[in-house]
């Protein structure tokens, strides 16, 4: 499995890792950002990039995308509240567009599963391994269920476990901790599969025993910076002898 010996248990990101959506949340970002930017520059506005994407977003819970992202750019929101009208000028209410839109982004392009991780996944099945996904979005059930995925999960740590047990989101250790802890395993025992800058740097955080960045957005040496042990472009090379 390219993995060390005292390696027992697996815990993977979800989008971008397992499925496709990673880029379904790109864009819905990025129509959120570029509305809500548009709105309060005008015309002239400065667009929300991939890169921006990568460094303030990826990989971190809703809400902390929101924050990260619009501090980059120098513009401080109030939290306002959960149940905020999307739209609204604040933490929540961009956040709650954002999932309108990628509610129905997910609606119109569908979820697919990485052929190369779903084999992946068989084969850690097949010779033991325990399994679980700690992903930060709160749709991550509504994926894993779409792709077919569900049924190679022991534990899953998502964005509704992060905000009910009050856990820091990735860049912080918590919710891969979390995913160990679920699945009775110490870091030093489990791996980590991180397509995020945030994701890797969470798994470096809290000790895990080998961290695996996947690069599928042409940023291997940034994936090794922020803590990856190897990288690779699809899980299925790992299963190369
Ligand atoms: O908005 P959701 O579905 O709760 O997802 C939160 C985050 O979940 C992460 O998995 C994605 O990498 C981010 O792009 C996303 O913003």
């Amino acid at each position: 499995m390219g993995l060390p010996d005292a390696i027992k248990a697996l815990l993977f990101d979800l989008d971008g890792v397992l499925t496709g959506t990673a880029e379904l949340h790109r864009q819905a970002w990025k129509r959120t950002f570029d509305d809500f930017l548009t709105h309060r520059d005008g015309p002239g506005f400065r667009p929300f990039t991939d890169r921006d994407y990568l460094d303030h977003v990826d990989g971190r819970p809703r809400a902390d995308g929101v924050r990260t992202f619009l501090e980059s750019r120098g513009i401080h929101l109030p939290e306002g509240n959960p149940d905020d009208p999307p739209g609204e000028g604040t933490i929540n209410g961009v956040g709650n567009r954002k999932n309108e839109l990628l509610l129905s982004i997910i609606q119109n392009e569908g979820v697919r599963p990485y052929p190369g991780s779903r084999r992946y996944l068989e084969a850690a099945r097949d010779a033991g391994f325990k399994i679980g996904v700690v992903t930060s979005s709160a749709n991550g059930a509504a994926v894993l269920e779409a792709a077919d995925l569900t049924q190679f999960v022991e534990a899953r740590v998502d964005g509704l476990t992060i905000t009910s047990q009050g856990l820091r989101g990735k860049p912080a250790p918590d919710s891969f901790l979390a995913g160990a802890k679920a699945l009775g395993v110490s870091p030093a025992e489990a791996a980590v599969f991180e397509d995020a800058l945030s994701g890797v740097q969470a798994g470096r955080a809290g000790n895990f025993g080998f961290v695996v960045g996947v690069d599928r957005a042409n940023q291997a040496d940034a994936l090794r910076e922020h803590g990856a042990d190897a990288v690779v472009e699809d899980l299925a090379e790992l299963l190369e002898p």
